[in-house]
């Protein structure tokens, strides 16, 4: 059995609502969700002028490959109605991978770990939450010392 890392977030309609649809339709269609993080709220990162948006990271086990994993959660986000947009725009929902076991894969169909994890706070603070001793198989640090390190300064809150 594999083990991934995925973060979901959104900031168009029911923010919350499409997090938790997310997370139903990935257990369908990818493997058992064994963690949730909390969900957080940050201000949008990249393209500043929208909505913020709310961020979970998954604990996945998963039978699929690492490609297998990638082409079912691009035809998940599908299923929820995302369309293809600009880069860093608003969307319904993203659906990430951020680690697979120990893996690295780098294609143009995918690549893991996810090479913004390391400068992204809205992804280190909800992975940290679940799997803060895991090793980042290409920096060799845990993802507690990733944060630590992490010179993004963008507020990560718990969003209740
Ligand atoms: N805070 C935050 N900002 C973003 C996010 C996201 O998930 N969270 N996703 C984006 C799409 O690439 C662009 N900016």
């Amino acid at each position: 059995m594999n083990k991934a890392y995925l973060l979901i977030g959104g900031n168009v309609g029911n923010r919350l609502q499409n997090l938790a649809r997310a997370a139903k339709i990935i257990q369908e269609n990818c493997g058992k969700i064994t963690l949730f993080s909390s969900v957080y709220e940050t201000a949008a990162w990249g393209l500043e002028d929208q909505p913020a948006f709310l961020n979970q990271a998954l604990e996945l086990e998963t039978s699929f490959s690492a490609s297998e994993l990638m082409s079912r959660l691009l035809w998940c986000e599908e299923e929820m109605g995302r369309k293809r947009m600009e880069k860093y725009g608003p969307r319904i929902i993203d659906m990430d991978i951020l680690l697979f076991n120990n893996e690295i894969h780098i294609s143009s169909h995918i690549t893991v770990p996810h090479p913004a994890l390391p400068v992204r706070r809205f992804a280190l603070v909800p992975l940290n939450e679940i799997a803060s001793s895991y090793i980042h198989p290409v920096l060799r640090k845990t993802i507690h010392q990733l944060l630590e390190e992490c010179a993004d300064k963008l507020d990560v809150n718990k969003y209740e």
